[in-house]
């Protein structure tokens, strides 16, 4: 049985600004009194450089790379690019990307591979759609996410899966703890049979709404190990009770 230890990151989205990031210093005040917990914000691009210098030493990460190190592709950010800039981790594969920029399964993998190989601690994103849970597809369509987009483990920087159905992002509607409990279980079965021992040590983040208010329960569900914050992430006064949820947990 593996201890894991939380994982709370917050995934700002093409939300914040210079000003926003005066809210890192009650988050990191929080991150260091929750000394069991790891904290990590990941803002938009430009602010990734002020971020790390004043964010109080919290993980400041990426929402995306090329899997590229460099060259012609206009608009683009590399995972050594990231690095360079302090960044400590990024998030690939998320439903908004898989959507709006038509990522597939194996540009997502390519993705997770470059990250890792760069030494960025890899949050990759996985989760169902309305239209699939409710067709009964809820499964099938995570496994298949998960067999196309999980990377070989290289390096010593870690993996994380982040559960995120789409259907509960940004829409005030979190997953019951059944269907959590469901998913996390196969993520978790999945990331064993591939990597045996390592795939216990893995953490399995659950995104979609999740609040002060809910964050306990879903703490509390095996095999959640963290959560992955977009809207209540921004300020400290909505993420700070998350990260306490998960000391607490
Ligand atoms: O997409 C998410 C995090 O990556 C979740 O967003 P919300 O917390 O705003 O639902």
């Amino acid at each position: 049985m593996h201890v894991r230890r939380k994982l709370v990151a917050g995934n700002w989205k093409m939300n914040g600004s210079l000003h926003q990031l005066t809210e890192l210093g009650a988050i990191a005040a929080a991150a260091r009194a929750a000394s069991g917990v790891d904290v990590a914000i990941c803002p938009p691009f430009t602010l990734i450089a002020s971020a790390v210098a004043r964010g109080g030493g919290i993980p400041i990460g990426g929402q995306d790379c090329h899997h590229q190190s460099s060259g012609a592709f206009t608009g683009n950010v590399s995972a050594t690019m990231l690095k360079e800039a302090g960044a400590k981790l990024v998030i690939v594969g998320h439903s908004e990307r898989r959507a709006e920029q038509q990522e597939s399964d194996a540009i997502v993998r390519a993705k997770a591979q470059a990250a890792l190989a760069a030494g960025l601690q890899t949050i990759v994103c996985i989760g169902e759609s309305e239209e699939e849970r409710m067709g009964g597809h809820a499964i099938t369509r995570c496994s298949a996410q998960l067999a196309g987009s999980i990377p070989e483990l290289s390096g010593d920087a870690e993996l994380v899966v982040a559960y995120e159905p789409i259907w509960a992002i940004g829409t005030g509607r979190t997953a019951t703890c059944d269907d959590v409990r469901e998913i996390h279980g196969l993520v978790r079965k999945v990331l064993v049979d591939r990597f045996g021992d390592a795939g216990g040590r893995i953490r399995i983040l659950y995104g979609g709404s999740v609040r002060g208010d809910n964050a306990a329960e879903l703490f509390a569900v095996d095999n959640v190990d963290g959560a992955l914050v977009g809207g209540a992430s921004l300020n400290a006064e909505q993420f700070v009770p998350i990260i306490e949820a998960a000391a607490q947990s």
